[in-house]
């Protein structure tokens, strides 16, 4: 799929101001020479999405690709205390597990020019200060061209960053995703509007353990909806 940005003169949203607590020092951003350029294009870089980067990039890109990496898998292992949770009930979203079997599907974006740079500062405060991500290089299959594989960067959360949380049951994960929200929205809707994209991706596009978590917060919503009587206070 080949999408003309419209995001192209849309300056990118920054995160929501908040009193949150004065982030941590910026790590430093990955130098021109550290990721990974577009062959054809020196100036052009494509960054990976395949959380909510899939829905609201936020920043703006030239084109856009729907595809897949090989050897990782998508797992809601992250906790989040800003953008789906807070301090005291920390929300969960994604990350890649280094899999030999895996595949995860998502977006890659191609920023280039002056983009790079917006892309890069906004990425590093979204993700690296405020979600714990680093950067990794992977090798992106466009879904229509999986036989011309482009270097990409992705925000990967490691077992390392403090807001880890690593496996749980699905049903716990889908517990604590339906019980939390942050200054980016429910945790709820980060979870169905990934699996909504993942729906769009056809169905080649498989993720078991995201179906799982979605199977059982629909098990557990009505425990979670108001009764009549509720309703009847409102
Ligand atoms: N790095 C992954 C995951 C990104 C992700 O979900 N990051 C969180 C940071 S904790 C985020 O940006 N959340 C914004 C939101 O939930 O709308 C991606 O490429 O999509």
């Amino acid at each position: 799929m080949k999408q003309e940005s419209t995001a192209q003169n849309t300056p990118p949203a920054s995160p929501p101001l908040s009193p949150a607590p004065s982030p941590p020092p910026s790590p430093p951003l990955p130098s021109p020479a550290q990721h990974p350029r577009d062959g054809g294009d020196p100036q052009a870089l494509w960054i990976f999405g395949y959380g909510s980067l899939v829905w609201r990039p936020d920043f703006a890109y030239s084109d856009s690709r729907v595809g897949f990496v090989r050897g990782y898998s998508r797992r809601f292992w992250q906790g989040d205390t800003f953008h789906r949770g807070s301090d005291k009930m920390p929300g969960r979203v994604v990350t890649l597990l280094e899999d030999r079997e895996g595949c995860t599907w998502g977006v890659a974006y191609q920023v280039r020019g002056e983009q790079v740079s917006e892309a890069l500062k906004y990425l590093n405060v979204r993700e690296a200060v405020l979600g714990g991500y680093d950067t990794k290089e992977v090798t992106f299959y466009p879904q229509d061209t999986p036989d011309q594989p482009l270097k990409a960067l992705a925000y990967v959360a490691t077992p390392q960053n403090p807001g880890y949380l690593g496996p749980a049951p699905e049903e716990a994960i889908a517990t604590q995703i339906l019980a939390c929200r942050g200054f980016s929205g429910h945790n709820l809707e980060y979870l169905l509007r990934l699996a909504d994209f993942m729906q769009l991706c056809g169905p080649q596009a498989q993720d078991e353990h995201l179906a799982a978590i979605v199977d059982a917060v629909g098990t557990m919503l009505p425990c979670f909806c108001p009764t009549e009587q509720a309703l009847a206070l409102v």
